[in-house]
């Protein structure tokens, strides 16, 4: 097999509106960002991947700006001339010369996966132990804050059968507020669909502790992160005594806090997230670690549009038992999207493309469309200018 050198590195920062506002506990939004590498052999092949961040640096310290910077002046340095097929000793290596920048690293070690697959004319799955499912039950985030119009969110996906799975951003307004308006949620769509609640650490111990009981009453059958994420010790005091399943979100990056979380039981589930963990192999280890541990995986999301997905989902073919599904819903939230065909939901459940390397494609128009240093051209802006006067 010939070599996948590495000739050039290419970051570019795409701003994408969303469908409707999206309110984390932290920040609210009416568009994302993602980061789309390309990253091109000198044998004229393409490997792409995406980065992003929740609209904004509040989860993992990360923006797309920084990204991009890392990319261009770090990365780009260290990994041009090396083979793509040495994914591992330049993941080391990358890891020796900048600490830290989990979603810069991912998302170039998506594009080194999509060349190696492309290379070799399989899918990145198959690269990685082989196919244990082609499809997902995929959550939705219902994230408005108003449970009437939540409610009417959920049966709208409801009926065209994307989600039956909703989890509930939380965290955002004061906590009777916020519980009550999750229980309204839940008790509206009572055997009809399953509901979470993430509330991005915003409760304390005390808060949690009258929180969830009430949230579990109610019919929510997971809560994801309610406490600080270095506060392992209480999350394991909440999952011994709650009736409903207790998921570690914030609190996973590393094989080393899994390694913790097992050891201490402190939560029923965790999230697994491509981008958080700094790619999808460093991801594969952390799912091994947590089911040798007894902790059951569910496959999280950062929200990335249907290239970030994709790669996703090749990891997520990997794995077997997702007993709480997933949350690959990205592509449903951006009213604008860089791929050529769009992520698919059918019949509730997220599917696995057919294809080599990550099986997605850019669509090149609408990365002009929407990359940030798109340039207008003044002669067309004129000719608009004269054809209004
Ligand atoms: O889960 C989070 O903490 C962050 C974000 C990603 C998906 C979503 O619904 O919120
Ligand atoms: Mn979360």
């Amino acid at each position: 097999m010939s070599k996948l050198t590495i000739q050039s590195i290419e970051a570019i920062i795409v701003d994408l509106p969303l469908r409707r506002l999206q309110r984390f506990a932290a920040v609210g939004a009416n568009s994302t960002s993602i980061v789309l590498v390309r990253m091109r052999t000198k044998d004229g092949l393409e490997g792409i991947g995406e980065a992003v961040t929740p609209s904004g640096p509040w989860w993992g310290g990360e923006s797309v700006e920084t990204i991009k910077l890392m990319i261009d002046e770090q990365i780009a340095p260290v990994l041009t001339g090396t083979d793509a097929f040495d994914l591992a000793p330049s993941m080391a290596r990358l890891d020796r010369a900048l600490f830290g920048n989990a979603f810069a690293k991912a998302s170039v070690e998506m594009a080194m996966l999509d060349l190696q697959g492309k290379a070799l004319g399989v899918p990145v799955h198959d690269l990685m132990g082989g196919k244990r499912r082609a499809s997902l039950p995929c959550s939705w985030p219902l994230a408005t804050g108003e449970a009437s119009s939540e409610i009417e969110e959920a049966e709208r996906m409801l009926e065209s059968k994307r989600h039956n799975i909703f989890k509930l951003k939380m965290g955002a307004v004061d906590p009777v507020q916020d519980v009550e308006r999750a229980c309204a949620v839940a008790r509206g769509l009572e055997g009809r669909a399953s509901v979470r609640g993430d509330p991005n650490e915003m409760w304390d111990e005390t808060t949690t502790k009258w929180a969830v009981p009430r949230m579990a009453d109610a019919g929510i059958v997971m809560v994801e992160q309610p406490m600080a994420r270095w506060n392992l010790a209480a999350s394991a005091r909440l999952t011994a005594r709650s009736n409903c399943a207790i998921m570690i979100d914030e609190g996973l990056c590393t094989p080393q806090d899994m390694l913790r979380i097992a050891e201490m039981r402190a939560a029923d589930l965790v999230s697994l997230k491509v981008m958080k963990s700094a790619g999808l192999l460093a991801t594969r280890r952390i799912a091994d670690i947590a089911e040798a541990g007894g902790i059951s995986l569910y496959m999280g999301t950062f929200l990335e549009c249907s290239i970030g997905t994709a790669a996703n989902m090749q990891l997520c073919a990997t794995l077997a038992d997702l007993p709480y599904g997933g949350e690959l819903s990205g592509p449903g939230l951006v009213a604008e999207d860089i791929a050529v065909q769009a992520a698919r939901y059918v019949d509730f459940e997220l599917q696995l493309e057919e294809g080599v390397g990550l099986a997605v494609e850019v669509d090149e128009d609408k990365l002009k469309a929407f990359r940030r240093d798109r340039t207008y051209s003044v002669h067309a802006s004129r000719k608009s200018m004269s054809a209004k006067a």
